[in-house]
């Protein structure tokens, strides 16, 4: 594994598994703020996603309520660019565009404001799972025009039961097994 993630890989030993309606369900602070979010974490997250993804001709991160909003507070303070969020909350803003989000647990309405046609943009979230999030918020950017040139997540659940047709790049892949939080190599 790359080192810049160790401290990363650190962290997620010892995730607690709960069940959510049959959902196995970790928690983790890059997933949920709990346990703490630790600094070095969130740095090693920062550079993990600069490695990966070019950034140079991007406009804006755009990142969904509510966990993906630290991981683009600290690449935004990494990088000097800006993002938007994705809310669950409307505002009524003319351009506002709503979609549907599903996960493995629940649903939502997502708001998407603040990004104009012909933006370039990077979808930035904590875990990738049933894709379903992703994917409404991929929609939305469609609507509005925006030029989506990657989606980045930190974990991405490989036991998740998706059939999201992107790509995404993931700083690790991750997996729930006997109750417990597996790296997958
Ligand atoms: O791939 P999926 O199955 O869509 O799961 C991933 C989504 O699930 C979590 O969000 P959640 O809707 O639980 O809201 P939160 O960020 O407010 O916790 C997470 O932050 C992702 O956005
Ligand atoms: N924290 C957390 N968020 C998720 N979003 C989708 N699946 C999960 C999960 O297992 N844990």
């Amino acid at each position: 594994m790359d080192s810049t993630l160790e401290p990363l890989a650190r962290s997620l030993r010892d995730a607690p598994v709960v069940d959510r309606d049959g959902y196995h369900y970790f928690v983790h602070g890059v997933t949920d703020g709990i346990p703490p979010v630790e600094p070095d974490v969130l740095r090693a997250i920062a550079t993990g996603i600069r490695d990966r993804i070019d950034l140079a001709e991007v406009d804006k991160l755009v990142a969904p309520e509510a966990m993906g909003i630290h991981h683009a507070t600290a690449l935004s303070l990494a990088t000097d660019l800006p993002f938007v969020v994705v809310r669950k909350r409307a505002y009524g803003f003319p351009e506002e565009i709503v979609v549907r989000g599903e996960t493995g647990y629940s649903e939502s309405d997502l708001y998407l404001n603040g990004v104009d046609a012909g933006d370039r943009v990077v979808l930035v979230d904590d875990v990738l799972s049933s894709g379903g999030t992703i994917e409404a918020v991929c929609d939305a950017l469609e609507e509005c025009g925006a030029d989506l040139q990657d989606i980045v997540v930190v974990l991405r659940r490989v036991d998740g039961d998706h059939d999201l047709d992107r790509p995404v790049t993931s700083l690790l892949d991750v997996r729930v097994e006997d109750g417990e939080l597996v790296i997958v190599d």
